[in-house]
């Protein structure tokens, strides 16, 4: 039977952290004892009532802001031996709109989460691996991570940034047999579309042209809502996906959870003038805009369809 390994998360309060953890702490063989972590405590409830029996036994909720470096060391240092087998970093927070209309300290913040918020627990993490020649530190990264999406400037270079240094890290970790791996979602319905949502509603288009500010509402937004509603995932497969991704035999260093993202994060290596992909991406905002609206529709559609016949068979 296999030992039970201690998987430290970041970012559990939500989404794809919260489905991530309870995944996790509810595998039969109860292979995985979860830190579930945190940085603001008062949001354990919704965590807490998916956790169930799993709460206190497989699942353990601790503090941990990755902006705060003794926040970090405070939770590691708990943890028995500081020993960490798997380091989910999820935390991770979303920033749209024109540039002009988003401040320098918003972007800051964006990094120090994003970025910054990985760097630190990597560095709190990967010394105490590297001694025990075993571990596995995983990224919640995005496919925007490997293809910028208009509007998202800010937030794209932050999972850039990212991939450029686990691309950088990958190479001396092996020779430590740490592994690192790079999980890569498209679109996924969580509170993080909601929450870029909101922002954008407060935001002070005064600050853009017309033209743009037109462009973000009417195309941008509209375009989004849409591509979430159609190809959007759960984070709970996003779950599934990183229980693949942490369990395997030869855990891959790139993974995307959704392949109908996969053509658009590939164009660049079609073409490493960069042409093809600023031109498909321009021409679907700009000139295929209700060609695209008509396959996303016709895309929900058959996923609806799916989901009864599958519904349907285990009836
Ligand atoms: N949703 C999507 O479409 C996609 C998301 N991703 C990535 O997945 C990850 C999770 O996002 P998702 O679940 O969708 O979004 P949610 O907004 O639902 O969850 C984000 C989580 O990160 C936490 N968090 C934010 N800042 C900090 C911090 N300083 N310290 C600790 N935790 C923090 C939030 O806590 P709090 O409740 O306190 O704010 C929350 O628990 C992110 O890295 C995101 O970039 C990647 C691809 C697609
Ligand atoms: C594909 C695509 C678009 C938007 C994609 C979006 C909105 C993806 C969201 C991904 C997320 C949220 C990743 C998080 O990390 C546009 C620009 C509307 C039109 C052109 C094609």
């Amino acid at each position: 039977k296999m030992s039970q390994k201690t998987v430290l998360i970041t970012g559990c309060s939500s989404g794809i952290g919260l489905a991530v953890a309870i995944k996790l702490a509810k595998d039969e063989e109860q292979h995985f004892k979860v830190i579930a972590t945190m940085r603001n405590l008062s949001k354990r409830g919704k965590l807490e009532d998916a956790a169930g029996e799993a709460l206190n036994t497989t699942l353990e909720i601790k503090q941990l802001d990755v902006c705060d470096e003794q926040s970090i060391r405070q939770c590691i240092d708990s943890i028995p031996d500081r020993h960490i087998d798997i380091l989910i970093n999820n935390a991770g927070v979303g920033l749209v709109g024109p540039l002009e209309c988003q401040s320098i300290e918003e972007m800051h913040s964006v990094f120090e989460t994003n970025f910054f918020g990985v760097v630190r627990m990597v560095k709190e993490v990967f010394p105490d691996m590297k001694k025990r020649k075993s571990g596995h530190i995983v990224m919640m990264s995005s496919v925007m991570g490997l293809q910028g999406i208009m509007f998202n400037d800010i937030y794209t270079a932050s999972k850039f940034a990212v991939e450029g240094f686990c691309e950088s890290l990958v190479v001396q970790a092996l020779k430590f047999n740490v592994c690192i791996s790079l999980i890569e979602p498209g679109s996924v319905v969580t509170e993080f579309e909601m929450k870029v949502y909101e922002e954008a509603e407060k935001a002070d288009y005064s600050r853009t042209d017309p033209e743009t500010a037109e462009m973000f509402i009417n195309l941008y937004l509209r375009n989004s809502r849409t591509i979430f509603s159609s190809l959007g995932q759960t984070p709970e497969e996003v779950a599934e996906h990183t229980l693949q991704v942490i369990t395997s035999e030869n855990p891959p260093f790139r993974h995307q959870t959704n392949s109908m993202y996969t053509p658009m994060t590939a164009l660049k290596h079609a073409d490493p003038t960069g042409a093809l992909a600023t031109d498909v991406f321009y021409k679907m905002v700009f000139e295929y805009d209700r060609v695209m609206q008509a396959s996303l529709v016709a895309v929900k559609v058959l996923r609806w369809k799916a989901q009864k016949v599958q519904q349907g068979m285990k009836m």
